[in-house]
């Protein structure tokens, strides 16, 4: 599908979408837990139906009722045998579930798409397998087997390739008949995602016990709660803050927590320092034009904010740059290179270096046709960027947004601007 936006200003509000990172891992909790869970969770995506998908093939059972899900945790006492886990394109849902099936004992076939089996995995496997599991991938296929029973025992991962597979190791180690250890070795980032897996966890009865290098994670059950509500997605109340942040009369965000724990609440501080008027009140945000200036980002903890925030940086006269991003290569497509053709293809200037972007901002973007890339956050980044240009964006790819926010190009027009969707051909 191709997307077309008018230039024109936005003002309004838009209800936040409940947070991906936190529906997975509170979804994972509830089909380990105890007992049943509510998980209240009003609206999906792509990556949240996966994680749905792949507890089902773990044995839980997730019934969709009303706003949320009836998790019927699987049964610990039977052996999970073999099974299906179709992780799409989610990194989460592939790096958070193949720990838990190896701790589960599963016989899996996972199966991944787009970019999925291209994106790293190598340490995760590498302590599966000196755990006790065998895994096989077969990267052209987009396929991989694991299978065996994870032991307790000590795992060291590193800490700057994927937050996701600490989460994932912290998920199962509680599952294993004895206590284990987990050591991060190296300089963490991603790191807020850990203190999500932590707080799930800890919503749960769980609390591994923090050293210096790592956990001691003690065999115990996931005790659930009961009721689990979904908080609002700061990553994806991101776009329309910047958006906010570029003409018009402001955008106001709904649902938010502000004192979250998701890293990317920090886009509020990060629009402020460029000049943007950030209000927030209760469970609200509101971002309205400002000066803009450039200023320097370390992207170390927020990397899914910098494609809307370069977006806004190419649209800020003066250089901005971001560093600490390397990471960015690695996610559902090499995001310095996707976000810098991006804003170059709607007039631009924008350069990769070996850690993050160098913008060389304008007042003014111009407009044009760019492709996604497969990339949900580079569709929305791109819709950001419609927001300082003075001609029509096309935007090819553009249904990629289905990933973490079906509704997004819903929610544009309802902020005022013309938008207009073309089917393509199969
Ligand atoms: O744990 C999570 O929910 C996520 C962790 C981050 O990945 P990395 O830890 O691989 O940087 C982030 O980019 C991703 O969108 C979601
Ligand atoms: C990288 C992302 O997700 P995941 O790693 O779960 O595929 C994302 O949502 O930007």
């Amino acid at each position: 599908m191709n997307v077309t936006i008018q230039p024109g200003a936005v003002a309004g509000t838009v209800a936040a979408i409940p947070s991906k990172s936190a529906a997975h891992r509170l979804l994972i909790c509830a089909a380990l837990a105890d007992r049943p869970t509510r998980v209240i969770c009003p609206q999906l995506s792509q990556d949240i139906a996966a994680t749905v998908r792949c507890l089902e093939g773990l044995g839980a059972q997730l019934r969709r009722q009303g706003e949320g899900y009836e998790v019927i945790p699987l049964d610990r006492t039977k052996p999970v045998g073999t099974c299906l886990l179709d992780c799409g394109e989610s990194g989460s849902t592939l790096r958070f579930l193949l720990p838990v099936a190896g701790a589960l004992g599963a016989e899996a076939t996972v199966r991944m798409a787009g970019r999925l089996a291209q994106r790293p995995l190598g340490p995760l496997v590498e302590q599966l397998r000196k755990g006790g599991c065998a895994v096989t991938l077969w990267e052209e296929e987009k396929r991989l087997t694991i299978s065996g029973q994870l032991r307790p025992g000590e795992y060291h991962l590193p800490g700057d390739v994927s937050s996701q597979f600490i989460s994932g190791m912290l998920f199962a180690l509680p599952l294993l008949p004895d206590g284990s250890r987990l050591v991060v070795e190296g300089a963490r980032e991603s790191a807020s995602y850990l203190q999500l897996t932590l707080r799930a966890l800890a919503t749960f009865g769980l609390t591994p016990r923090e050293q210096e290098e790592g956990w001691t994670i003690a065999s115990q059950g996931y005790a659930s709660p009961g009721v689990v509500q979904v908080e609002g997605d700061w990553s994806n109340a991101a776009p329309w803050l910047c958006l906010g942040m570029l003409g018009g009369e402001g955008v106001t965000v709904t649902g938010m927590d502000l004192d979250s724990l998701q890293g990317d609440r920090a886009v509020c501080r990060v629009l402020a320092a460029m000049g943007g008027q950030v209000r927030t009140a209760a469970d609200r945000v509101t971002v309205l034009p400002g000066p803009r200036v450039p200023t320097r980002m370390d992207a170390r903890d927020i990397p899914d904010l910098v494609p809307v925030l370069a977006a806004v940086a190419a649209a800020t006269p003066g250089v901005t740059e971001i560093t600490g991003a390397a990471r960015l290569r690695l996610k559902e497509s090499d995001r310095l290179e996707t976000t810098a053709r991006m804003l170059n293809g709607l007039g631009g200037q924008v350069e990769e270096t070996a850690d993050g972007l160098l913008i060389r901002g304008r007042s003014h973007l111009s407009g044009g046709q760019v492709d996604a890339a497969g990339d949900h956050r580079i569709a929305m980044a791109a819709a950001v960027a419609s927001g300082a240009c003075t001609g029509p964006v096309t935007i090819t790819g553009a249904q990629a947004v289905e990933k973490s926010y079906p509704t997004f190009w819903a929610e544009l027009r309802s902020l005022g601007k013309q938008v207009e969707e073309t089917p393509v051909g199969p």
